[in-house]
């Protein structure tokens, strides 16, 4: 599979896994049993509500530390486990955690980062599968400023692996075209 990235780091496009109907059907078993909240952000010392809303599930204990609270993982599901055997083997990695992200529609989005936490191993494999609308997913050299853009579909699957996250950071762009709903789900390998 052809790495995306130029340099310093592995980006891969496994294009759509699931078909439309059944992502679709996914993505609303989601919204029904999913524990959804808003996410709150700390900024200047405040903190702050989003629309988007996020949900953390994993293995028991692989709780998740950022924007200085700690978010206490819930079970799997049945489905969510399904997902995460199909995206270990397209990826060749094994995941212990999964963070879900809800966009209501285009005017929601996520801004420059990069998934570089101490509590995720280093350079591990990071897997994002997107049910619901097309968004625009960009990915951004820290030093050359080098852009790359997917537009990510419902049912579509990347990863991110090796020393990305060292060098690259990416974000989800925001659009006044978006009307629909989209959910992310990125697994992940927590220490
Ligand atoms: O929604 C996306 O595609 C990106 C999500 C993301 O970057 C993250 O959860 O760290
Ligand atoms: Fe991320």
């Amino acid at each position: 599979m052809k790495n995306l990235l130029p340099f310093d780091g592995e980006l891969y496009d496994h294009g759509i896994i699931y078909e439309q109907d059944e992502a679709y059907k996914i993505m609303e078993q989601m919204l029904e049993s999913i524990a959804w909240k808003h996410d709150q952000v700390k900024l200047f010392g405040r903190v702050y509500q989003t629309s988007r809303m996020v949900a953390w599930y994993g293995d028991v204990g692989k709780n998740y530390q950022y924007s200085g609270s700690t978010k206490t993982a819930h079970l799997w599901t049945p489905l969510l486990l399904e997902i995460k055997s199909r995206v270990e083997n397209l990826c060749r990695a094994n995941y212990n955690a999964c963070l879900l992200n809800l966009y209501h529609d285009g005017n929601e989005g996520m801004g420059w980062h990069a998934d570089n936490e101490k509590s995720i191993v280093t350079h591990s494999s990071i897997a994002s599968l997107s049910l619901g609308s097309t968004r625009r997913f960009d990915v951004k050299h820290l030093q050359t400023g080098e852009k790359i853009s997917l537009d990510l579909k419902n049912g579509q699957l990347i990863n991110m692996q090796g020393c990305t996250q060292d060098y690259w950071k990416h974000a989800l762009a925001k659009s006044k075209k978006v009307k629909n709903l989209r959910i992310n789900l990125t697994f992940r390998l927590m220490k």
